[in-house]
């Protein structure tokens, strides 16, 4: 944090339960030169990972089907999205992560995942970065069922899907996460 142009002058905690909502209040200098008050509330639950996990023989990948509450509040009939494995940091390295979450959610034990890009997703609001990756995937890498932590309240669906059909999926609305289709058109220009 080093800009000129921004004077904190306040950060007050508006919710602190799993995660923590604060509310900033800040001077921000116009390009005239005079300096204006803004007020902008964040909402902070740390970073967090994903992957895409493609089969390039088979042109299939891996997917994750689950109830996600926000989504529900905000017209998606059934609540269900379709998205790449994806996890919260916590206090892991955004590597270490993913690969855990890779095994937790999808049940596949990958071995040297590819960093592919580092964005945030909602900037004005959120303060999450999302860490994305991609990593090769095989039967025999398939340890467990995956569907996530049950002490957690996961229950995630795996879903192998033909990679055409998921470019399909975001035609038809079924596929409506960013950060899934961020991932699926890289792998589209560069994989397959
Ligand atoms: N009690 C409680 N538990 C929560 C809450 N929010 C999340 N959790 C728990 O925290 C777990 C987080 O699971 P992860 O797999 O680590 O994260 P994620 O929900 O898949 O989040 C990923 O995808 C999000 C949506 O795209 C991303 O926003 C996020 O950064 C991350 O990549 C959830 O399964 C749930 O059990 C909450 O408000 N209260
Ligand atoms: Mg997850």
């Amino acid at each position: 944090m080093s800009n000129p142009k921004v004077k904190i002058k306040s950060i007050k905690n508006l919710s602190n339960n799993h995660y923590k909502l604060d509310k900033v209040d800040f001077d921000y200098q116009t390009k005239n030169g005079t300096w204006q008050n803004q007020i902008r509330e964040s909402y902070d639950r740390g970073d967090g990972a994903c992957i895409l996990l493609y089969n390039s023989a088979k042109k299939t990948v891996i997917l994750t089907k689950q109830f996600r509450m926000p989504s529900y509040l905000n017209e998606n009939e059934d609540g269900m999205m379709i998205e790449v494995c994806a996890g919260l940091l916590d206090k892991d390295d955004p590597l270490t992560c993913i690969k855990k979450e890779a095994e937790e959610e999808t049940g596949y034990k990958i071995n040297s995942p590819k960093k592919v890009f580092e964005l945030y997703s909602t900037p004005g609001a959120v303060t999450e970065k999302i860490h994305y990756f991609i990593a090769e995937y095989a039967d025999e890498m398939k340890i467990s069922e995956g569907g996530g932590l049950e002490e957690e309240t996961e229950e995630i669906e795996v879903l192998e899907v033909a990679f055409n059909k998921a470019l399909k999926m975001i035609l038809t609305g079924e596929i409506c996460d960013a950060k899934t289709i961020i991932l699926l058109q890289y792998a589209q220009l560069n994989l397959f």
